[in-house]
């Protein structure tokens, strides 16, 4: 029997990361932290810039090693998962993918390739393309190149690729950072039904604004240790939290932003 037909109340959760420490260019960035996102749970991770919040999320996706603690996916320690098809990963945008020659539709069937299954998609794989792209408003778009569209529908088309997957679990990093109005509009409908559907999400977040309430806990990051996890902070959010000292280092990507589409 796999996982997916344990009761949710029940079964383990979709990340539980123990004890995580992390290091880049030779500097401690997570230390010792804990993290857990339950079945059908929307937990929010905060924190000031640099705290750690995408260090986190990257261990989680295998981009970063931890050097030490240790995770577990759905129940099964980190070294053995294998299912990758249940976790879909929107990344922090960055300015890398200009150029990239690809069109909408290419862009969001990259996410139901695997490792054992590279560039062959049957019927299914279209119909859940078609229907992450409807999901995200861009199905009329499907043909167009990823270069003919704005930084928020760039990102609309980002979260499609990870919605492709059908995922049990949904991390995105900064996901509203830099989008139209329309767009942060789309991306709190995608995660109301991610709800509705029992899934579980983790985000990371400059701040909860308009998402606040879909919001189930907020785990809050300082210096790469947790200083919070409970009930989402007030309104007000983050910017409430002592010590906050958080910049926008993207408030202006919409206008000149090319996301980084296939890092
Ligand atoms: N490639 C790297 N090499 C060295 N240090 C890095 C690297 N990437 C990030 N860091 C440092 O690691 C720390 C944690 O960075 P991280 O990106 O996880 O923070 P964050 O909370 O996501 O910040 P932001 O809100 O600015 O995205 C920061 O001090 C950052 O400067």
């Amino acid at each position: 029997m796999t996982d997916t037909a344990i009761p949710a109340s029940t079964a383990p959760p979709a990340v539980r990361l123990t004890g995580g420490t992390a290091a880049l260019g030779g500097r401690t960035v997570l230390r010792g932290v804990d993290l857990k996102v339950a079945r059908g749970e929307v937990v929010a991770l905060l924190g000031a810039n640099g705290s750690g919040k995408s260090t986190v999320v990257r261990t989680l996706v295998g981009l970063v090693p931890l050097t030490g603690g240790h995770i577990e996916l759905f129940g099964t320690p980190y070294a053995k998962f294998r299912d990758w098809s249940r976790v879909g990963y929107v990344p922090q945008r960055t300015t890398a993918a200009a150029g990239v020659p690809a069109s909408v539709r290419e862009v969001v069937a990259s996410g139901r390739l695997t490792r054992r299954r590279m560039f062959r998609l049957g019927g299914d794989d279209r119909t859940a393309v078609d229907e992450a792209l409807d999901a995200v408003g861009m199905l009329d778009r499907a043909r167009d190149g990823i270069d003919a569209l704005s930084g928020g529908q760039q990102q609309r088309v980002l979260i499609a690729r990870a919605l492709a997957r059908r995922p049990d679990l949904l991390i995105m990093d900064e996901p509203m950072a830099g989008v139209d109005l329309a767009s942060q509009e789309v991306l709190a409908e995608t995660l109301h039904h991610q709800q509705e559907e029992g899934r579980s999400v983790l985000l990371v977040l400059h701040e909860l604004g308009p998402l606040e309430p879909l919001i189930d806990r907020a785990v809050v990051l300082r210096e790469g240790c947790v200083c919070h996890d409970g009930a989402p902070p007030p309104a007000t959010g983050q910017h409430a939290l002592p010590g906050h000292d958080h910049v926008h280092p993207h408030a202006d990507d919409h206008h000149n932003a090319r996301p980084g589409l296939l890092s």
